[in-house]
This record gives structure tokens, C-alpha cells and sequence, in this order.
């Protein structure tokens, strides 16, 4: 019997009669309210398993139904903003094997072109969706293809973003743009949704109120033409005066959208019947749909940090949770911020993701959460800096790819004292290709002045944090990954600020630069090798930019270099180090093992080394292999 997390089960009578679009709009309506409760239980049972977006997913359920039933994927484009919501358009569009989700070879936990040709947007970075769908839209209209709609579904958090209101910019400035914003404003991104957007949703939320009065009206005077009529219009009117009064100058009215709403998202036929609405005005139009993230698992509604945003596998729940890296730096924040009371914290609406929730709570005036918007946190920051703070800013490594620009033209430029706490850099596996971090320590090779650190375990990481922070005229980067953090690697020597993990018995052949949490790999490596015979001497230099000097003394020593690192190879620090020994005139061959420069499919972080050769076998037998054909190619030189 298969397991739940494929449906077949007899629980899913309705779910099983589903393969695509058309059997969802082949349901009566009074089947919808099943449907969507076979769907919350199928969700609950199979994410739960296997971790995911659970709560972002059972506040879509009602959401995507109707918007299956009232468009026809995929020859109308559904673009899911940030995507962590699309498990119910997965099941609705003939994918039930949630077996593997989020596994290598199992569903991608976002939507998939390779999986499905209704979806379309893969990247799982916020606030594009509208963008995408500008484009879609515009394309759309020079090709004459005007009976085809373009939807876009946006969270309020994803609004927050400012990408989305440059896109709104120019959707508002074309007023015959055949397209359909849909937003779920669920009044959440992990927490409560900040900032005077959120407000102004909240103010049109209110209305809602009276949307559910309008519709008693409606109910109660149907059929009495002369009272039901005026009484509706006064009704209306009334709404609408409200609508105007508590949402004064309805943001998007005056930005020239029409606007739908607010409905309940978890009514489908009032989805529907909006959806409908929209999808005639053949303009852009906004439809505001009120969610609840979680809705209808208990657990989840009432899980007062994030109602299940992102939910572990339960095996990951089994292991003994150790101290994560995140958890090193929330504790080390909080020590310094109790010394040093010019330092402030940043995040971009995931304050307890990156582990700042601590500090926030013992100098709740001393944090900003900024909403999901990272190029505003970096030059806020750069401003913060400026006045007289010392800004830390908290984002995962993926997520600064955005704000490249502030942090090289508003940080480094004016030499601002602004640190970079990089969570999630790296390998990151699960979560797919755009949330690896694996670009920072390339990006961020080119900006001028700007400082990176990579720890290997704990004790580095709290050390590199306070040198970070002592640092007032220049951008500082610490770098460190997903998960749990490495024991404590303790150094045998150092060598001008290169901590020397192990030395070479004998002969010193080889010389191992290992980055970060690379350390355990680099040391398993330097020892498969010593069992070959081959000497290495491993060090780690804990500030990989700039290039410490001491390493191209280092490296004129020894028959090779091998660098070991966490971050894509183009660029990386083995670049940088191969670079610093060629203009040091340093011929000393290096042998550059990072991640390979592609996107990764989901898979474990394991899986992910695995396959890009960061692993300690694979390490010491290219070692190997490199030294053999040098000395072959050195025995031709002589011969
Ligand atoms: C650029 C960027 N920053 C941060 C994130 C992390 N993130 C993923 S979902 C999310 C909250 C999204 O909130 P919302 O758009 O309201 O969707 P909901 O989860 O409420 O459905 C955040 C901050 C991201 N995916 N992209
Ligand atoms: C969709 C998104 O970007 C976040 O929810 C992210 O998936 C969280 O990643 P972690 O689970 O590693 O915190
Ligand atoms: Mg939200």
C-alpha cells in the first residue's frame, strides 16, 4: 500500500480523480469544500514527512482550485511568486508523488519547468512574479495572443520587495495590459508583515467586514426589487465610502489598477467569482485575496513564530539537534550586543531564520526587519554606518546575490563599517538551485576593500564575528552554512594569521588550503594522502579576502596547492589564490576543488559535494594524480 504522500489512498476519492486542470474544473461546486480538505490532509501528511513550505501551502488550497477552475493552465500563465506555495498547483496539475519531495530525484519543493509545462517560474528569490508577468503580458499583446491571461499570485510579504512596485510602476502605466494580480496576503512572510504596505493591506483588509455586511445585504433583500435595490445601491455605496475612508487613497486604485476585493481566499466560489470578475476587465487588476497561513492544521495556525513557513523532515526531528550555525551566531550577537551598544541588527523578513530573534528580544530597538527587501537593508545599512552604528546584516548568502550593487557602490565605495552575516552559504541542497550559496565568495571578490571570512566550526565563527565588528572603514563578510556546526577544529600553530591544522610528517609536498566548514573534508583528505605517503600540510586561513601573504610563502614551498571550498569554482578563493602566486611570480601549480558552476538540482548538501567532487576520496586521488603528472612532466623537463 503505498504510502499516503501518494495519493491512491482511499482518503483522496476526489484528489484521485484529478490528473490536470480540466478535472478540476469538471467538479461540481459543492465538491470543491472536499476537494480542498482531501487536499489539506494529503499536505499535512506528506509535508510533514518530508519537511517543506506546509503553512505558505494550506493557505493557498481554495486559492489555487478556483484559479484552476477559472483559468486554463497552462495556456494561461499562473507565475507563483517565490514559489514555496506551489505544492497544491503541483497535485492540481498531475503531480501526487510526494514521496522524494524536495529530494534528489523526487518533486522540486518549487515549481519546475522540467517537471511540468504549467509552470514557469523556478527561482525561489521573492517579488519577481510581477515582473515576469509584465513581460509575459507585453509579449502576449505584440503577438496578438489577447485571449491568453496572465496571472500572477503574490504574497504581501513578496510585496514587500522592491522589485515588485517597480513592476507595478510600469503594469499601472499600461492600462490595456491583460493581466491578473492575484494577492495572498496572509499578513505574513515568516512573521507578521511590516512596514505601511502592510498597513495600507491591512486597512483594505478591514473592509472585509463590510464586504461580508454587503453580501448579508445582498442575501436578505433579494427579491424585493424596491427596497433591495436602493437599499444594495446605499449598501455599495456605503462599502465602497468605507473603502475610500479606511483605505484612503486605495493605493492601488490611485496607482490606476483596478482592484477586486478584499475576498476570502479560503471562500473558492467568492475566489471564483472575483477571479471571473478580474479576468474580464482585459487591464491590469488586482485581486486581493485574505489568507491564513496554515489554515485548517491546527498546529500550524497556531504556531505563534511562523505558522509552519518551513517545517523540517520529520527524520531531521529524530536526529539529536546539535548547536547550528545559526544558533553560534544568535548566541555571539547577543554577547556583543550587550558590550557594544553601537551595534545593530538587520534582517529582510527573516529574523529568526538567521538567527537574530535573540538579539531582537534583548534590544528590541536595536534590530530592523526590513521586509524582503535586501539592496534597501545593504544601503540602509550603509546609511546606519554612516551615522555612527555598526550595522550587522543578516540575510542567507543567496539572498545578497540582489543588493551586489549596494554593497559595492553604497558599503565599500564610502568605506562603511558594515558586517555581513552570510547564513546558508554554500551547499544548501534541499531547498534548490537559487538557495545555494554559492556565489557570494565570487561576487564579492571583485568589490574593493571589502573583507570575507570563512569559519570552520563554532569557535571560529564567534572569533571572526568580533574581528568583523571591530572593522569601521571597511565592508566585513562572515561566512558559514546550513545545518549543524562543526566540532571544534583547534589549530596546531599558526603562521602569519594562517591557522596550520595539521602538518606533514616528513616531506611537506602538498599544501591544503581549506575554506570554512571545508575543514573536515580538507583534514580527511591530508590523511588518505599521508597513508599514500604524500605530505600535506593543511591550513586554514579564516580571513580568505584578501589573499593572506603568508600563503604565497607557503605555496613556494610545495610541489602543489590544493584549495578546498564551499562556493562556486569561477571566481572563488582558489581563483584568487591562483592569482596572488602568479603575480607573486610563484609557479607553484594549484589544483582549485570548489562547486561546480551550474545549477545544482535539489538534493542533500551531501549529494550536492558528492557530485561536484568535494569529497576527501576525490580530493586526495586528484592530489595524487596532479603530483604524478607533475613529476612525470618534471622528469621530461630534465631528461
Ligand atoms: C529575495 C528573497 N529574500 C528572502 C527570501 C526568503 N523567503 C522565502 S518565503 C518568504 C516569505 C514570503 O512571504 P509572502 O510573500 O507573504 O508569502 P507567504 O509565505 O506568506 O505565502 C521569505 C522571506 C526569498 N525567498 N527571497
Ligand atoms: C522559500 C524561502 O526562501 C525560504 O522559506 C527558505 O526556503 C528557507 O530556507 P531554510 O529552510 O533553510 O531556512
Ligand atoms: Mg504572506
Amino acid at each position: 500500500m503505498s504510502s499516503r504522500s501518494q495519493t491512491g489512498a482511499s482518503g483522496t476519492p476526489l484528489l484521485d480523480r484529478i490528473s490536470g486542470p480540466a478535472d478540476v474544473r469538471g467538479l461540481a461546486a459543492h465538491e470543491l469544500p472536499a476537494l480542498a480538505s482531501e487536499i489539506r490532509e494529503f499536505l499535512v501528511e506528506a509535508v510533514s514527512r518530508t519537511g517543506g513550505h506546509l503553512g505558505p501551502n494550506l493557505g493557498v488550497v481554495e486559492l489555487t482550485i478556483a484559479l484552476h477552475r477559472v483559468f486554463d493552465s497552462p495556456r494561461d500563465r499562473l507565475l507563483w511568486d517565490t514559489g514555496h506555495q506551489a505544492y497544491v498547483h503541483k497535485l492540481l496539475t498531475g503531480r501526487k508523488d510526494f514521496e522524494r519531495l524536495r529530494s534528489r530525484g523526487g518533486l522540486s519543493g518549487y515549481p519546475s519547468q522540467e517537471e511540468s509545462d504549467h509552470d514557469v517560474i523556478e527561482n525561489s528569490h521573492a517579488s519577481t512574479a510581477l515582473s515576469y508577468a509584465d513581460g509575459f503580458a507585453k509579449a502576449h499583446q505584440l503577438r496578438g495572443l489577447t485571449d491568453r491571461h496572465v496571472v500572477a499570485i503574490i504574497g504581501d510579504g513578496a510585496l514587500t520587495g522592491g522589485m515588485a512596485w517597480e513592476a507595478l510602476n510600469n503594469i499601472s502605466a499600461t492600462k490595456d495590459l491583460p493581466l491578473v494580480i492575484v494577492v495572498n496576503d496572509n499578513g505574513r512572510s515568516y512573521a507578521p508583515t511590516r512596514g505601511g504596505l502592510a498597513e495600507h493591506l491591512t486597512t483594505l483588509r478591514t473592509t472585509q467586514g463590510y464586504e461580508r455586511f454587503l453580501e448579508w445585504g445582498k442575501d436578505r433583500l433579494r427579491g424585493t426589487p424596491v427596497i433591495g435595490g436602493p437599499l444594495l445601491d446605499t449598501l455599495h455605496g456605503a462599502k465602497k465610502g468605507l473603502k475610500d475612508f479606511v483605505a484612503p487613497q486605495g493605493l492601488f486604485e490611485d496607482l490606476g489598477l483596478k482592484y477586486v476585493g478584499p475576498v476570502d481566499g479560503h471562500d473558492t466560489a467568492q475566489v471564483e467569482s472575483a477571479l471571473r470578475r478580474a479576468r474580464t476587465f482585459g487591464g491590469p487588476v488586482i485581486v486581493h485575496c485574505i489568507t491564513q497561513k496554515g489554515k485548517g492544521h491546527a498546529p500550524a495556525e497556531q504556531h505563534e513564530l511562523d505558522q509552519f513557513h518551513a517545517i523540517g523532515a520529520v527524520s531531521a526531528k529524530k536526529k539529536p539537534s546539535g548547536p547550528s550555525w545559526t544558533s553560534v551566531f544568535s548566541e555571539e550577537m547577543v554577547r556583543l550586543g550587550g558590550e557594544r551598544e553601537d551595534i545593530v541588527g538587520i534582517t529582510a523578513a527573516m529574523l529568526q531564520p538567521v538567527g537574530l530573534e535573540a538579539f531582537a528580544k534583548a534590544y528590541p530597538k536595536r534590530v530592523f526587519d526590513v521586509g524582503i527587501a535586501e539592496q534597501h537593508a545593504v544601503t540602509s545599512a550603509a546609511g546606519l554606518a554612516l551615522g555612527g552604528v555598526h550595522p550587522v546584516v543578516a540575510v542567507y548568502a543567496t539572498f545578497l546575490n540582489r543588493a551586489f550593487d549596494q554593497v559595492l557602490m553604497d558599503v565599500a565605495l564610502h568605506g562603511c563599517g558594515v558586517t555581513f552575516a552570510l547564513d546558508r552559504a554554500g551547499a544548501t541542497g534541499n531547498d534548490g538551485p537559487s538557495h545555494n550559496g554559492m556565489w557570494d565568495m565570487s561576487i564579492l571578490q571583485v568589490v574593493p576593500g571589502l573583507r570575507v571570512a570563512a569559519p570552520r566550526d563554532g569557535a571560529r565563527l564567534r572569533a571572526l564575528l568580533r574581528e568583523a565588528v571591530e572593522v569601521e572603514d571597511a565592508p566585513t563578510v562572515v561566512r558559514y552554512p546550513k545545518g549543524a556546526v562543526e566540532a571544534d577544529i583547534e589549530p596546531v600553530a599558526s603562521v602569519g594569521g594562517l591557522d596550520v591544522l595539521v602538518r606533514a610528517r616528513g616531506v611537506s609536498r602538498v599544501l591544503l588550503v581549506s575554506v570554512g566548514a571545508m575543514a573536515r573534508v580538507s583534514l580527511e583528505a591530508a590523511a588518505l594522502l599521508a597513508e599514500r605517503g604524500v605530505g600535506v600540510t593543511v591550513v586554514d586561513p579564516r580571513w580568505v579576502k584578501p589573499v593572506n601573504s603568508a600563503l604565497v610563502g607557503l605555496a613556494a614551498e610545495h610541489e602543489l596547492v590544493a584549495t578546498v571550498e564551499d562556493n562556486g569554482r569561477v571566481g572563488g578563493v582558489g581563483s584568487a589564490i591562483t592569482q596572488a602566486l602568479r603575480d607573486a611570480r610563484v609557479t607553484t601549480p594549484v589544483r582549485e576543488f570548489a562547486l561546480t558552476q551550474k545549477f545544482f538540482e535539489h538534493g542533500s548538501r551531501n549529494e550536492l559535494l558528492d557530485e561536484a567532487g568535494l569529497t576527501a576520496d576525490n580530493i586526495a586521488q586528484t592530489v595524487h594524480e596532479s603530483l604524478a603528472a607533475a613529476g612525470a612532466h618534471h622528469l621530461q623537463d630534465v631528461s
